[in-house]
């Protein structure tokens, strides 16, 4: 009978087994219904897996390469636990407000939390806001009366991910091709004269490069006024009446720019250069005061080129735009535009001159200017009267006669490191008079 009685042990055990495995199986059901069912369609549900693998591996190929500050500043009063580990995901709407100069306003881009995280962590830091003047240096003066704290790049989880959050909106940018995030506060009458956020000066260009893009988002207000106003855009009634709940639409409205209202958490996202990578004048702007008891703080977000070698944004943008050109100037007809040899010349050359008629392409061009600095140079234009400042970057590609003086190839730039050749156009610029005109054509 020993044998019986094992066997019913071995039955009870098994038997117990078996329920254990359906409670767990049942639990296990629940769960994942839970995230597939609760309001969570399955599209969602793989964006989210999709993100959720980006950013454990953006994380660990930072562990493996970056090095990280581990001073995580510790900051009470907000909610780290869902930025611990990656960045949650976050929806926002946004709308195009112009195209010329390009304007997007994203509603809702920072949270609630986020902002709160913002405002605790610079709260002790605010010092008068400076200007950068024309010839570099920094100056504090009527024209901007606010004060503004500075955030470290990637302070904290927060930071970092309110960091990524403006970097993927531009496509994925390089997030370290950003200035530290500016926190400005303005009390009562103080304001932010008119006034571009392109730089000017070489000095400072070096560097980061330029501001290719702004980010102006309202995080505390506590009053109607303290605008942004773009004071060049004048406000048309039919395209701009559409968006009265974000822009400012009164009586005044049609002798004044666009004045974009405080709304908290909502940004104003601007491009400083155009397509032909020169600052954009239209972009001049305005922070107003918040009046009497007012109180209105932004932040400010700038990103710069991800590679200072590589031709501002700007310019590939006009390497498109001026596609119709390229497309019929194909590369057989580069030679074309290479000068002829000085014709005075009676010295024998050092090393064959180059031979117009010779079928010169851009990409052997490009190879010369590399590889063999004896027939090709660039020239530099950075040291003229006033300098744009793509040509930190960028110079003439010449041909070097038979005297050894170089010539220049009209209507060509080359990128000074990279040596890519690219086809430019003359623009005069003849918006708010010669004081911008002279800096920023691009000859
Ligand atoms: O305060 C504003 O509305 C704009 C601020 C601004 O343009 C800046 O800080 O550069
Ligand atoms: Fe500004």
């Amino acid at each position: 009978m020993k044998w019986l009685f094992a066997l019913r042990c071995i039955y009870i055990f098994f038997g117990f087994i078996a329920v254990v495995c359906l409670l767990e199986i049942y639990r296990l059901r629940e769960i994942f219904f839970q995230t597939t069912e609760v309001n969570l369609p399955i599209i969602d549900y793989l964006i989210d897996l999709q993100s959720n693998v980006r950013q454990q591996a953006i994380h660990f190929i930072q562990s493996k390469f970056c090095k990280k500050d581990p001073q995580v500043s510790k900051i009470d009063n907000y909610d780290l636990s869902q930025y611990k580990y990656q960045c949650p995901r976050h929806r926002y709407a946004s709308r195009i407000i112009e195209r010329s100069p390009l304007i997007i306003y994203i509603e809702q881009f920072l949270t609630k939390n986020e902002i709160r995280h913002l405002l605790k962590l610079t709260e002790r830091n605010y010092e008068h806001s400076a200007i950068f003047e024309s010839n570099g240096g920094k100056s504090f003066n009527k024209y901007r009366t606010s004060t503004s704290a500075f955030i470290k790049t990637h302070e904290t989880p927060i930071v970092e991910c309110i960091e990524r959050r403006f970097a993927q909106f531009q496509g994925d940018v390089d997030v370290d091709c950003i200035e530290p995030l500016q926190v400005v506060r303005y009390t009562n009458d103080q304001q932010y004269d008119p006034h571009v956020d392109w730089l000017t000066h070489p000095d400072t260009l070096k560097n980061g490069g330029q501001r290719v893009t702004t980010y102006f988002t309202y995080l505390q207000v506590n009053c109607s006024m303290g605008e942004t106003e773009f004071v060049a855009i004048k406000f048309n009634k039919s395209l701009h009446e559409r968006f009265c709940d974000i822009l400012i639409c009164d009586e005044e409205s049609t002798t004044r720019g666009l004045r974009f209202r405080p709304l908290p958490g909502n940004t104003i996202f601007w491009y400083n250069m155009n397509e032909y990578a020169e600052p954009d004048a239209l972009t001049i702007h305005a922070g107003r005061p918040p009046g009497k008891d007012g109180v209105k703080i932004g932040l400010n977000f700038q990103q710069e080129p991800e590679n200072a070698d590589s031709p501002p944004l700007g310019l590939s943008l006009s390497l498109y735009s001026i596609k119709g050109i390229e497309m019929k100037m194909n590369s057989d007809q580069f030679d074309q535009y290479i000068p002829e040899p000085s014709s005075s010349s009676t010295q024998a050359s050092i090393s064959p001159a180059l031979s117009p008629k010779e079928n010169y392409t851009r990409e052997k061009f490009q190879r010369h200017l590399k590889f063999d600095k004896t027939q090709n140079v660039i020239l530099d234009n950075s040291n003229s009267k006033n300098p744009a400042v793509c040509w930190c970057s960028f110079g003439f590609p010449a041909v070097l006669d038979t005297n050894g003086v170089p010539k220049k190839i009209p209507n060509f730039v080359s990128c000074k490191k990279c040596f890519t050749i690219y086809f430019y156009v003359l623009r005069v610029w003849l918006w708010m008079g010669v004081r911008y005109r002279s800096r920023m054509l691009l000859l």
